[in-house]
């Protein structure tokens, strides 16, 4: 790590930042992978999203906010739909996943771009039919849906119910049948793939909550669970059998987990030819496509993703000697992720002192915790950027903290901003658009930040932020 001539002070706080992070050049500079597309820094050394600068946003709407480039996240959607169509001839469909972000306006963004939606609660299902959402378009996950949700699902006429139990499969088989109705299906399939992930968002090892298992089964017969609900699943006449269904994980890297799942996915289809004489005619392969949040995050592109898949695919089908199933993906942080960012107030900047001496700069700002959960679940990187003023200070590598009382409230745990920093000062962050809102909470009573969508030059709420109000509505006494 390059130290500045800033001096002592600098130079112990130098040493307290992971190794992957250096010290910029030009601490003003904006890494363009880490941004929304419109997002330029003016000559004034102000931050500006779709041509607005962000003093601008922050003196109309309020911090902390997040920002959405609407143009940004409908080019990503479009991106996705554009080269899965280009991959696979026959058709594919892109599932925009719901749980990253969903709201109505985002919704129709989704629809416009042409994309399918996933969703995965009675909630999120009410945000997507509210807006008028094609419900034939819609899949609906979650391993543990409600008699309630799957009742509003097949009575709205979702497109596919993905099952993750036993007990489902039965639950639906009857709802079904009293509606008079064949319910499409598709089975969650546990691949046993380790994805290279946070535990907590790797979905396809065997010791975890979600799907059925390929490799082991209760009824211990060939294909685990996975291949007895597709028994359970064809044995139910109100049932009609879409596929089969992989996630993997999420913020994943590398192909090679996707070609393990889709080996073995494609070999249970090749089971179900054999055991049942039929191909079902569809086949997701989840979502999970990594972003950058940092300078050490190199993403797939939508295209390569889809090159990539489409090759694992038709080789699997071709050695199994199968037909290719019209295929499905389902990417949400990949889309919103890097379309928006949430822009923070500096309150504080505090540098305390360590164990030998060495000093951390703690830069303080009005959300933390509530706004953005991933940096104390996750160990989530994010990286910031002061945005509303250009500074010629050293930098001095600072931890962005919320303002919750819980010391592991972080927000930005490593990053070089400009030793100048001060109250008042505003913070942008970048790679907010996914799981972000969708996650915030009110702990310590902090109301949830809007959301602002800017387009074409202007800009409009389209999550209202909460007030007190809010907050005490729900407290009834
Ligand atoms: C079943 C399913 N599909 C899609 C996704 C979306 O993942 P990501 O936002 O990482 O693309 C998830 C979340 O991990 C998921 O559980
Ligand atoms: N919420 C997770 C991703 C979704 C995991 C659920 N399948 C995150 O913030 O990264």
């Amino acid at each position: 790590m390059r130290v500045h001539e800033a001096g002592a002070l600098h130079a112990d706080i130098g040493q307290h930042g992971p190794a992957w992070l250096r010290e910029p050049d030009d601490v003003n500079l904006l890494l363009p992978q880490l941004w929304p597309g419109s997002v330029v820094r003016g000559a004034d050394g102000v931050l500006r999203v779709g041509g607005i600068p962000v003093t601008d946003l922050a003196a109309e709407y309020g911090t902390p906010a997040y920002v959405v480039d609407e143009a940004d996240l409908r080019s990503r959607a479009a991106a996705y739909r554009t080269a899965f169509s280009a991959a696979f001839p026959a058709g594919a469909d892109v599932y925009y996943a719901g749980k990253s972000f969903l709201c109505k306006a985002v919704v129709r963004w989704i629809a416009e771009e042409g994309l399918n939606l996933d969703v995965c609660s009675g909630g999120e299902l009410a945000v997507a039919l509210a807006a008028g959402f094609d419900p034939a378009r819609i899949g609906f996950h979650g391993n543990n849906k409600s008699l309630a949700e799957l009742d509003r699902a097949v009575s709205a006429g979702v497109g596919r119910i993905i099952v993750d139990s036993f007990d489902e499969i039965e639950r639906l088989a009857t709802l079904a049948a009293d509606r008079g109705v064949r319910a499409p299906v598709m089975v969650r399939v546990t691949v046993g793939v380790e994805a290279h992930t946070h535990e907590y968002i790797a979905t396809a090892h065997e010791d975890q909550k979600f799907g059925f298992s390929l490799n082991r089964g209760r009824a211990g017969r060939e294909g685990g669970d996975a291949a007895e609900a597709v028994r359970r699943v064809l044995a139910a006449p109100s049932l009609r059998l879409l596929g089969l269904h992989s996630h993997i994980g999420s913020q994943i890297y590398d192909a090679q987990g996707f070609e393990v799942s889709a080996r073995r996915v494609l070999g249970l289809q090749a089971q179900i030819r054999d055991e049942h004489g039929i191909e079902p005619p569809e086949l997701d392969l989840g979502g999970g496509f990594g972003i950058a949040y940092t300078t050490q995050d190199d993403p797939f592109e939508p295209v390569e993703i889809a090159t990539a898949l489409a090759g694992i695919v038709q080789h699997e089908c071709t050695a199994y000697g199968l037909s290719v199933p019209r295929i499905s993906v389902e990417p949400g942080r990949s889309i919103s992720g890097p379309a928006a960012f949430t822009l923070y107030e500096v309150g504080t900047v505090k540098d305390v002192e360590l164990d030998g001496g060495a000093v951390r700069r703690y830069v303080s700002v009005d959300g933390g915790m509530s706004d953005n959960i991933r940096t104390a679940l996750y160990d989530a990187s994010y990286s910031c950027t002061l945005a509303s003023r250009l500074s010629d200070a050293p930098p001095a590598l600072s931890r962005v903290v919320g303002k919750h009382c819980e010391s592991g409230d972080i927000v930005v745990r490593d990053e070089f901003l400009p030793s100048d920093l001060a109250p008042g000062d505003l913070i942008a962050v970048p790679g907010t658009g996914a799981y972000t809102r969708s996650m915030a909470n009110n702990y310590n009573h902090v109301p949830r930040p809007g959301v602002v969508a800017v387009a074409d030059g202007t800009a409009r709420v389209i999550v209202r932020a909460e007030t007190e109000d809010d907050l005490l509505r729900l407290d009834v006494g």
